[in-house]
C-alpha cells in the first residue's frame, strides 16, 4: 500500500462509497468530528457492539448489563471529578492560529521514534533473515536503544508535569523538542492552558428553575451511581461486573482523524468490582481477557501492544492501554484501569448514601475497590474496518479490492446472485434469500456481470457469493464463493446454512479466545 495518508484517505472514501460512514450533517458542509453510521456502518457497529456484549455479559455468570441515561444528575460529575479534572492541555500556534492539545504534540514526536524504531527492526529482519532475534536486537541495538530511551524519557517528563500541573513545563519540553506547529512549521506557541471536555446544556423550561446539566462524558459513572441497585436486586456477590455500552460526549479540542476522536461517539464499558486488596490481580487478568478478544478476531498479534500509563489519573492506581497499529500508526484502541474505590467513596461522601457492600464471606463491609474495561466502539470500528480494507493484485494483473472483515462482524454474510435475470433463476436465488434471512443478514443481487457482482461484494465485505445458474435447475446445487480466497465450491442448497453458521457463529470466533 501507498504511505500512511495515502491508505487512511482511501479508508474514508471507502467507508463513504460503500455505506458504512457518513459526515453528520453533510449537506451543511458537515459538523467537525461528528458522524453517521449508514446502512452497512451500523450494521457492523451493532455486530462489534455484540461481540462484546456476548463476551462479556452472556459468557460470564458474574456480570449482568444496564443502560443507564444520558443525563444525570449535575453532581454526579463534582463526585466523579470531572468538573474539577477534565481537562486536555492546550496550546496555540500564534502564526497558524492552530489548536492543539500539548501532550498529542509530544506524544506524536514520541511516535516518531517508534516509527523509527519499527524501521530498523525490518531493516535487521531483511539483513538476518530466520536467525533474526527481534527482542535481543531492541534490547542491545545502540541506536534502537538511543531512541526508546530517549522517547520514555520524554513522556516521563511529560507525565510528572501534567500530574504536577506544571503547564510551563509542557511548554518549555515542547520547545526545548523543537516541536513546530504540524501544518505551518511555526514554533511560535502560547502558554499551555486546561480546558475542561464536557458539553452543558440545561433541563427545564423556565430560567430559575433550570439546571445546568452535562452530556455525560463516560459510561462509567451511570454503573457506579447503580452500583448498590444492581447488587441487590440482582444479588450479586463480590467480584461481580457491570456492563454498559451507550454513547459519550466530549467537546475534544483535535477533532480529526476521522471516526478516531470524536465529539459523541459510544463507548462499551465494564466496571468489575472487587475486594480491596485484589485489584491488582484483576487488572492483570482483564488485561489479558480483553487483548485475547482482541486476538480472536484474528486481525494480527503484531498489530496490538500494551502501553502502561506512567501518568495516571486522579482515580487510578494502575492504568494501561490496548494500542492498535492503525494507519496512522500504534494508538489506543481500549483503556484497562484500576480505579480504587474512588469514584464510589466519593459518590458516597457527595451524595451522603452508603455504597458499601457486606462481605458475608468476610462478614464485613466495605467500599469495593474497581477494575475498568473501557473500549470505544466507533474506534474498534476504526481498527476493523482499516485493517480489513485491503487491495489485492491478482494473477491477470488486474487489482481488486477486498473488505476483509471478520465474517462474524461482517454486515451481509452472503449475497445471492442469479446467474441471469431469467430461466428461472431469479425465482430460485428469492427463495435462498427466504430461507436464509431468518438466520443471516443476506442480500439479493442481480444487477451487472456476476463478475462485476462479486466485486462489489468483494469490496462491501460480504464473506460469501451464492450463485444459481442453470445447473442448479437440475440438481439444486449453487456456487458458493469465499471473498477471500475466491474459491468456489459446489454444494447443495440444503447445505448453505450449514455452511455459513460455521464461519460466522460467535461461538467459533470466541473460542479462540
Ligand atoms: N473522542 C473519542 N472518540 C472516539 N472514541 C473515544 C474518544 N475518547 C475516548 N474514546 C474511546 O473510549 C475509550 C475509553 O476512554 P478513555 O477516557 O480511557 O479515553 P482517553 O484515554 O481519554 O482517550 P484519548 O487519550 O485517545 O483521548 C478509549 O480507549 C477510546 O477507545
Amino acid at each position: 500500500m501507498a504511505n500512511q495518508d495515502d491508505q487512511f484517505k482511501k479508508v474514508v472514501s471507502h467507508a463513504k462509497e460503500y455505506g458504512y460512514v457518513f459526515q453528520s450533517s453533510e449537506i451543511y458542509d458537515g459538523l467537525s468530528a461528528v458522524y453517521d453510521y449508514a446502512q452497512n456502518g451500523v450494521e457492523l457497529k451493532k455486530n462489534i457492539r455484540d461481540y462484546w456484549w456476548k463476551a462479556m455479559v452472556q459468557m460470564h455468570e458474574n456480570i449482568v448489563g444496564l443502560d443507564a441515561a444520558i443525563f444525570m444528575h449535575p453532581t454526579t460529575w463534582k463526585a466523579s471529578g470531572h468538573i474539577d479534572a477534565f481537562n486536555d492541555p492546550l496550546i496555540d500556534n500564534k502564526d497558524s492560529k492552530k489548536r492543539y492539545r500539548a501532550d498529542v504534540l509530544i506524544e506524536d514526536y514520541v511516535g516518531k521514534l517508534d516509527a523509527k524504531i519499527e524501521k530498523e527492526v525490518a531493516k535487521a529482519a531483511k539483513r538476518f533473515g530466520d536467525s533474526f532475534d527481534k527482542e535481543q536486537f531492541l534490547a542491545t541495538n545502540p541506536r534502537v536503544v538511543g531512541y526508546k530511551e530517549k522517547g520514555d524519557a520524554i513522556l516521563h517528563r511529560m507525565g510528572k508535569s501534567l500530574e504536577n500541573e506544571d503547564l510551563a513545563d509542557v511548554k518549555l519540553l515542547i520547545e526545548e523538542l523543537e516541536i513546530g506547529c504540524p501544518l505551518s512549521g511555526s514554533k511560535n506557541w502560547t502558554d499551555v492552558k486546561q480546558f475542561n471536555l464536557m458539553f452543558g446544556t440545561k433541563i427545564g423550561a423556565s430560567a430559575d428553575t433550570a439546571m445546568d446539566l452535562y452530556l455525560r462524558p463516560e459510561t462509567a459513572q451511570g454503573i457506579f451511581v447503580n452500583f448498590l441497585n444492581v447488587q441487590k436486586t440482582g444479588r450479586m456477590k463480590i467480584p461481580f461486573g457491570i456492563a454498559q455500552t451507550g454513547k459519550a460526549f466530549r467537546n475534544e479540542i483535535v477533532a480529526r482523524q476521522f471516526i478516531f476522536r470524536m465529539r459523541e461517539f459510544e463507548q462499551m464499558e465494564m466496571q468489575f468490582f472487587v475486594r480491596p486488596g485484589t485489584q491488582k490481580e484483576w487488572y492483570e487478568q482483564w488485561k489479558e481477557t480483553r487483548l485475547k478478544w482482541h486476538l480472536s478476531l484474528g486481525m494480527g498479534e503484531d498489530n496490538y501492544r500494551f502501553h502502561d500509563h506512567e501518568k495516571l489519573a486522579h482515580y487510578a492506581d494502575a492504568a494501561a492501554d490496548i494500542e492498535f497499529r492503525f494507519p496512522f500508526g500504534f494508538k489506543e484502541l481500549e483503556g484497562i484501569h484500576s480505579r480504587t474505590d474512588f469514584d464510589l467513596s466519593s459518590h458516597e461522601k457527595h451524595s451522603g448514601k452508603k455504597m458499601q457492600y457486606f462481605d458475608p464471606e468476610l462478614n464485613e463491609r466495605y467500599v469495593p475497590y474497581v477494575v475498568e474495561t473501557s473500549i470505544g466502539l466507533d474506534r474498534m470500528f476504526l481498527a476493523v474496518f482499516s485493517h480489513s480494507l485491503v487491495e489485492e493484485e491478482l494473477e491477470n494483473g488486474t487489482v481488486r479490492t477486498v473488505l476483509k472483515l471478520p465474517a462474524v462482524l461482517a454486515p451481509t454474510k452472503a449475497a445471492i446472485l442469479p446467474l441471469v435475470k431469467k430461466d428461472g433463476l431469479p425465482e430460485i436465488a428469492r427463495k435462498i434469500v427466504e430461507d436464509l434471512k431468518w438466520d443471516f443478514n443476506v442480500a439479493y443481487d442481480e444487477k451487472d456481470a456476476v463478475g462485476r457482482r462479486y466485486r462489489r461484494q468483494d469490496a462491501a465485505g460480504t464473506p460469501f457469493c451464492i450463485t444459481v445458474d442453470h445447473n442448479t435447475l437440475n440438481d439444486d446445487t449453487v456456487t458458493i464463493r469465499h471473498r477471500d480466497t475466491m474459491e468456489q465450491q459446489r454444494v447443495k442448497i440444503a447445505d448453505l446454512k450449514a455452511i455459513i453458521k460455521e464461519e460466522v457463529d460467535v461461538k467459533n470466533w470466541l473460542m479462540k479466545m
